[in-house]
This record gives structure tokens, C-alpha cells and sequence, in this order.
């Protein structure tokens, strides 16, 4: 064991996904709870072993949730929503509010920070009602001691000011002041919850307690924020969350802290502060404030968000700046740094050792998920004092640097993308006139009716479709009759569209499996894994590609199903892309080129694509960027410029098209509010968004921003399995025309509706059609179409009550 390293936490699925199919059995009502937990229970057991095999010397305890952890310490605490209140408390109260009971819909979810993980948001409701319950908790942690011994046993306690920070007014409703309050009060309820059980965990014999509070990261943001940190903790012994008999670290993560929260975290009474020296730039702040000698430096080296092995020279370049930066007040500097994931490893893949030729692929023996990061944080530790020796990174590191130069020696010159990323010029990011002059040229070769209806491109994904591309994929199916295959479900689209009458057409996305994967596939310059899942939020886990050299794309990839698609209607069909910003975001990025230049390189890609879609007949292309948001940076200051940089990329991706070429794109999952002059930057011809807020205020925005571009805001929630009667759209459709003129929307549903049956999909498509009809009629505008339109029978779809899922 190392004594001067720690990890804060690891992947919670297990080396097969083991908690998801569990899970999932447990929900089905297939497995037992009993059942489920002991699965739990040996996934948290090999975690431990993995970390104490490996050597490190404190290792997390209580990460291991069977949700989301945000989730687990709302139920810990009985934050619990009135709606779900009446539920014993425990795990099946926590499913609950994760996933819905009847009558008792479940809590948002949304991003963790800027990671592609999901936390379950708590809901803070007047008065403030709490029920403290750490029974499951405190069990983890006595079966973590029971394992690993007190001494090695670090309870990772989720900071009470990030959870009130990510939390919400339960009354959507409510104005910034009152959640401020709110939040205030939950403050003020928890904080002697938290003071409580840090001293049981004392009792328990613990030596350090993990405080995670990564929203330290967030102080610059708010002063409400730096304010509650300063009432959670103060720099006197009286605190009641410092005073227990336990060391305690306090661990953040994400970014750098920023010198206003490093001067006053410093100041603290506890004894280990863990920073994350990955992303922003703590080493300046600890060269530029000093270090107290009275505490251990968590030093998050060892990238806990990427797939990437350390890399030898960057690292021991690291240490030996941040020793010496601490050298002068402590003279024994090396001995206080303590080597740690900048983050919980819960954002990379378990194993890399059953990835077969991955490292081949990539080229070079250069990744490392959670086991392989638990490796480095040891050999890093016990590396320290060689490092402040002197010691050359090459002689310490032999084998891994040696695999980083042959890395490094394979991504050069394999394609001619750097030669075209330097011949870029200003019209390289513009398109070729200004959207008055392309919408008229559009609609001069378009001719579309006024309010024209469309969709965001997947159509479902049938049990049939799904085993369609597994037989593919396995080789029990040839291309030809793949093909064959894909061309019917083609068709069969296109043949609902044109009797549904819709305008603009889709092909179905029937031969993809995920809007990233499928583009990633055909790149060069991207990697797959087999088993290299990473949890999204609850069950449900992703498997970023990994980019690993030059992007391009060496043929066409989307060219064939539109032609099979355009050649069977009249109607336009819409090429369908996935955007540079989303391919980038929902992947893991290579580290050695800046993420701004990889986007530019996908962007490439991507207007290759434009031009050859555009080559075969398109004249409607869209850009999907639903990500784009999403990469926004954690500190204010670093917004504008990933702004600039990301929507660059998407004009770079789209400027090749011609005037006459409308481009669309759309965006889910998305607060315009903070971006608007980023989307109008953009300059899609139509943007398809969202549009979940059922006042309006979404279009509000838009309209006060002056925002001249076709917008198709969502008409209804794909999400959900309830058919939206006509009434409902038209409603919805006729408030959107009091807020934009006519010439300006596009109707559609707000996202894809890939996750949707067939029956969801007709039902709804149709009243959406007939819905633009009615408003089309009752303001006078022509149906300019002008084509006889068959409405599939089935009168049931048109109501509202939900059709069965397939
Ligand atoms: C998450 S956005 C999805 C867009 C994609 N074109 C689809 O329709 O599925
Ligand atoms: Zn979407």
C-alpha cells in the first residue's frame, strides 16, 4: 500500500454492465431486491479490490450507489418530494423518485457539471421537510471497513452545498429570490444533519472523510453560492462540520477553484484539500498563493474524465512544479502531496484489458480506464520522491513513454485535414449570401407551403430494425441484403410521410444505431470499444468513441439512403447530419490537439458530407447539434470563447451549402436563454428546438432577441407515449403565432422519434398535420401544397389515451 495516494471513487456498473441488467431485471419485477443488492454488493467488493490490489492508500467508500448519487443523498437526507413521501423510505422510494410511480412523476434529470452524466435534481419544497436516514449508507461504509480496514476506508460524503447548489424549487414557478431563500433555509436544516453523521463516521473509526464539493468550482458564478460556502464551513473550530474527531478532505473537481475560493478554502480547518489539476489551472494557483504546511494536497492528476494513460512527461513535470511550489512553505513539500484521480473514475470504462486490439487501433498501448488509472495513482505516488530527485520522466516511466512517442509518431501525417484546417479563410465559416436572399432563393426551389411540417429525423426503431443492424453486424446478414433491407424500411417511411402529408421528408435513420456512433464509424481517426460503457444516468450507459488521430472521412456516408429515400416522392427529403460540436462533445477527445481544433477537423468532415449530399439532389440539409450547449465551459470567462469556437465549427460544417440549400438544424435538451447570440450565429435557415416550457417563454426569448431564422419549436413532447389530440397542437401552434409571424415557424415535434411505436408516431404525426391545416385555414394562409392527403385509418390514435408500447 502507497500511503500518498487516494481515489474518489469508481465505475459503479461493474466490469459487464453486472447494476444495469440487474437493475433493470429488479425493475421488470424479474429479479428480487435481496437479489439485486447482493450483485451491488459484489460490484462495490471487486471495486475495493481492484483499489487495494493496485496498492492505493485511501480508498472511497459509499459511491457506490444503486442510482445516482445526488439521488442517494436526497433519500439519505428524506428530501423527499410530497408526491413521493407516503413511500417507505429506502431504495424502492429512491427508484421512485428516479423513475416515476403513478400519479408520481419522477424528478428532472439533467447534467452533472459539464460531464455526459445525468443527476437526479432535488426538489426543495416549503416548509422545509427533511428526514434524515443514513441506515443504508452507514452500512456501505462498515462493509468498506469490514474490507479494507478503518485506517484505508474513506467515506465519500456528497458536500451539502453542492446538493442544495444542484437542487430546485419544486414551484417551477418560483422567482430567483425565493429559490435563493429556499435553498438558504435547506442550508441551515441539513447542515447539522451533515455535522452528525461526520461525527458517527469518527465513531466508526474512520481516519478521512471525503467532502465532495465540486460547485467550490463554481464560486466565481454567484455570491450566493460563495455565501453558503461560507456559513457550511468557517475557518474556526466551532464549525460544526469541522469539529468531529476525523480528518476531513475537501475534494473538488471539474476546474480550478479560482483565487478568491483558493485563498479561503486554504484557510480552512481541515487537513487535505483536493484539487483538480486536469482541467483549469490549479498549479497556477498553488505557484501563485502557496500551500499551508499544516495540510495534504489531493492532487488530482491522473484524469478521472479521460480514457487516456498519463502521460509520463506531463505528469512528472507536474508533480515536481507542484512540489516545488509548496516546498518553500513546507520543507518537507513532497511528503504533503498526496496523488488522487482529479475526479471519481466514474466517467471512464472499468477495464482496458478486454478491449482485444484496441491499442492497436488507436495507436499505442496508451489507455487506461478505472483499473489501469487506480495503477497509475500508485506508481505516480510512489514516484514522488524520484521526481523530486530529479529524476527524468523517460527513466521512471521506460514502458509508457516509450508507448506515447509511438502514439505520438502514428497520429502525424495520416491525412491531408492539417494542410486544409490551415488554408481556411474567413468565407471557410460563411455562408455564400445572407439569409434574406438564401430564404428566397429556398423557397423558390422548395415551394413550400407556409408553416411547413416536418420532423427531426429517426422514426422507430423497431425490434425488427434493431435485429436488422445486430444480424448485419455479426456477418448473419450480407450488405446486399442489409441494404435491401434498410431501403424497405426506407420506403416504408417515406410512403407514411407522403399519406400523412408532411412537407419536408425524412428517411428514418433506420441504419442507425446512435447519431454519433454511426458518423464516428466511418471517420478516420475514431476508435471504438467493445465494452467501454460509461454510466449516462441510472441503468443507462453510453460508449463514447474515442478520437485518437486526424479526423476525415474517406467516402460519403449518408448519400445512399437519401437518394433511395428522394427518388421514392416529390416532396423534398432532408439529409440528415449529426454536428461537429455534438460528435466532439459525446466523445472522449484526444489530449495532445485543443478540443476547439478536433471540432474544426469533424466540421470538415461534415461539410464533405454537405457537399456530397448537395452533389445528389438535397436541398434540405440538417445539422443536428443537441450537444452543443452542453460543452459550455464551467467558469463565465471561458464561455465566450468555446461559443465562438463551436459555432464556427458549425458554420464551417454548413457554409459549403448553397444559397439555394436550406439548412436546418435542431437542438434538445437546451436553455436558449444564455446562448441566443451563439444560435443566431449559427445562421441555420431553420432551427427545430425544444420547446418543453409550456408558456411560451422559450419563443419569448427568441423573440425578444430579434431573431429573424426559421424556428420549429417543438409542437409536443416526444418523450411521452400520449398521442397529442389536434386540439392541443392547434392551441399550441396558434400561441406560437401570437408570439412569431407565420413566415417564421416550422412544425414539428421537438425531437426524433426514434424511442416512439409506430402507432405513438401515426397517431401524433396526424394530428400534428391536420393541427397546421386548421391554423393554416383559420388565418387565411393557402395550403400551398396543394396535394390530397390519405389519412391512415385508426381513429384511436387521435385521442389521447397512450397506446401500448411494442
Ligand atoms: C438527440 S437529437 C436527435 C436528432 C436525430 N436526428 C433524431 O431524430 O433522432
Ligand atoms: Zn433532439
Amino acid at each position: 500500500m502507497v500511503s500518498n495516494s487516494g481515489a474518489l471513487g469508481f465505475p459503479r456498473m461493474g466490469p459487464n454492465r453486472e447494476m444495469k441488467f440487474a437493475l433493470e431485471k429488479h425493475w421488470r419485477g424479474k429479479m428480487d431486491e435481496a437479489s439485486m443488492l447482493a450483485i451491488a454488493r459484489d460490484v462495490e467488493q471487486q471495486a475495493w479490490g481492484i483499489q487495494m490490489d493496485a496498492g492505493v492508500g485511501l480508498i472511497s467508500a459509499g459511491d457506490h450507489c444503486l442510482y445516482d448519487n445526488m439521488l442517494a443523498w436526497t433519500e439519505y437526507l428524506g428530501a423527499v418530494p410530497k408526491r413521493h413521501a407516503h413511500l417507505a423510505p429506502g431504495n424502492e422510494r429512491m427508484f421512485a423518485m428516479a423513475r416515476g410511480i403513478d400519479n408520481a412523476p419522477a424528478l428532472d434529470m439533467t447534467k452533472f457539471f459539464d460531464t455526459n452524466y445525468h443527476y437526479e435534481v432535488p426538489e426543495l419544497e416549503t416548509p422545509v421537510a427533511l428526514q434524515p436516514n443514513f441506515a443504508n449508507y452507514l452500512e456501505t461504509i462498515s462493509r468498506g471497513i469490514a474490507k479494507m480496514g478503518a485506517d484505508r476506508t474513506a467515506p465519500v460524503v456528497l458536500g451539502p452545498v453542492t446538493w442544495v447548489h444542484l437542487a430546485r424549487h419544486a414551484n417551477a414557478e418560483a422567482s430567483e429570490e425565493a429559490t435563493t431563500a429556499l435553498k438558504d433555509q435547506y442550508l441551515d436544516a441539513i447542515l447539522p444533519v451533515y455535522a452528525a453523521l461526520i461525527g458517527k463516521l469518527a465513531a466508526m473509526g474512520v481516519q478521512e472523510v471525503q467532502l465532495h464539493e465540486p460547485a467550490l468550482v463554481m464560486w466565481d458564478s454567484s455570491k450566493t453560492l460563495a455565501a453558503m460556502f461560507k456559513k457550511a464551513y468557517f475557518a474556526n473550530k466551532a464549525c460544526p462540520m469541522l469539529s468531529a474527531d476525523v480528518k476531513v478532505n475537501l475534494v473538488t473537481f471539474f476546474e480550478d477553484v479560482g483565487a478568491e475560493a483558493y485563498q479561503w478554502v486554504t484557510a480552512l480547518p481541515v487537513s487535505a484539500i483536493s484539487l483538480d489539476f486536469t482541467r483549469g489551472d490549479s498549479l497556477k494557483l498553488v505557484k501563485g498563493y502557496g500551500f499551508p504546511k499544516d495540510k495534504v494536497l489531493g492532487a488530482g492528476i491522473i484524469d478521472g474524465r479521460s480514457p487516456w494513460a498519463m502521460e509520463p512527461a506531463k505528469v512528472v513535470s507536474l508533480v515536481r512544479e507542484v512540489a516545488s511550489a509548496i516546498m518553500p512553505a513546507n520543507p518537507n513539500g513532497s511528503d504533503n502531496i498526496r496523488v488522487q484521480a482529479s475526479c471519481n473514475l466514474q466517467f471512464v470504462p472499468w477495464d482496458v484489458t478486454c478491449e482485444g486490439d484496441l491499442a492497436e487501433k488507436v495507436g499505442g498501448d496508451v489507455l487506461a480506464f478505472a483499473v489501469q488509472k487506480v495503477q497509475e495513482i500508485v506508481a505516480l505516488a510512489e514516484a514522488v520522491p524520484k521526481i523530486t530527485a530529479g529524476k527524468e520522466a523517460k527513466d521512471i516511466f521506460p514502458v509508457l513513454d516509450k508507448a506515447w512517442k509511438a502514439f505520438s509518431a502514428s497520429v502525424t501525417d495520416n491525412t491531408n485535414t492539417a494542410k486544409r484546417l490551415a488554408g481556411l479563410t474567413e468565407a471557410s465559416f460563411s455562408r455564400p449570401a445572407p439569409f434574406k436572399e438564401r430564404v428566397a432563393a429556398q423557397q423558390k426551389s422548395l415551394k413550400l407551403p407556409v408553416l411547413p411540417t416536418t420532423t427531426i429525423g429517426s422514426f422507430p426503431q423497431t425490434a425488427a430494425v434493431r435485429k436488422l443492424r445486430r444480424e448485419f453486424k455479426s456477418g448473419a446478414l450480407s450488405a446486399e441484403d442489409y441494404e435491401r433491407a434498410i431501403d424497405q424500411q426506407i420506403s416504408y417511411a417515406i410512403g407514411i410521410q407522403e399519406a400523412l402529408g408532411l412537407d419536408i421528408l425524412v428517411h428514418g435513420e433506420a441504419e442507425r444505431t446512435d447519431m454519433v456512433e454511426f458518423f464516428g464509424q466511418q471517420f478516420q481517426g475514431f476508435a471504438f470499444t467493445s465494452n467501454g460503457w460509461v454510466q449516462s444516468y441510472g441503468s443507462r450507459c453510453v460508449r463514447p468513441p474515442i478520437i485518437h488521430g486526424d479526423v476525415s472521412r474517406p467516402t460519403a456516408m449518408t448519400t445512399r439512403e437519401f437518394k433511395v429515400a428522394q427518388e421514392l416522392t416529390l416532396r423534398p427529403v432532408k439529409g440528415m447530419l449529426t454536428g461537429p460540436v455534438t460528435i466532439l462533445n459525446w466523445s472522449f477527445p484526444r489530449l495532445d490537439v485543443s478540443r476547439k481544433e478536433q471540432a474544426f477537423q469533424i466540421a470538415l468532415a461534415i461539410s464533405d458530407e454537405v457537399a456530397d449530399l448537395e452533389a445528389a439532389g438535397c436541398k434540405v440539409i440538417q445539422v443536428d447539434e443537441p450537444a452543443l450547449r452542453e460543452g459550455l465551459p464551467l467558469k463565465p470567462l471561458k464561455k465566450a470563447d468555446y461559443l465562438k469556437w463551436a459555432t464556427d465549427s458549425f458554420l464551417l460544417s454548413t457554409a459549403i451549402a448553397k444559397p439555394e440549400t436550406s439548412i436546418h438544424t435542431h437542438m434538445c435538451y437546451c436553455d436558449f436563454g444564455d446562448c441566443m447570440e451563439a444560435i443566431d450565429r449559427l445562421d441555420a435557415d431553420v432551427n427545430s428546438i425544444e420547446n418543453a416550457r409550456s408558456d411560451n417563454t422559450t419563443l419569448q426569448s427568441f423573440k425578444e432577441f430579434n431573431y429573424k431564422k426559421g424556428l420549429g419549436p417543438g409542437l409536443y413532447d416526444i418523450h411521452s407515449p400520449v398521442v397529442p389530440p389536434v386540439s392541443t397542437l392547434q392551441d399550441k401552434l396558434e400561441g406560437f403565432l401570437k408570439v412569431l409571424p407565420k413566415e417564421q415557424l416550422v412544425c414539428n415535434p421537438d425531437c426524433g422519434l426514434k424511442t416512439r411505436t409506430w402507432p405513438q408516431v401515426l397517431g401524433a404525426l396526424r394530428n400534428l398535420v391536420e393541427a397546421t391545416r386548421n391554423v393554416r385555414t383559420l388565418n387565411g394562409i393557402s395550403d400551398a401544397s396543394g396535394q390530397a392527403v390519405t389519412v391512415p385509418s385508426g381513429g384511436h390514435a387521435a385521442c389521447c389515451t397512450p397506446v401500448a408500447a411494442h
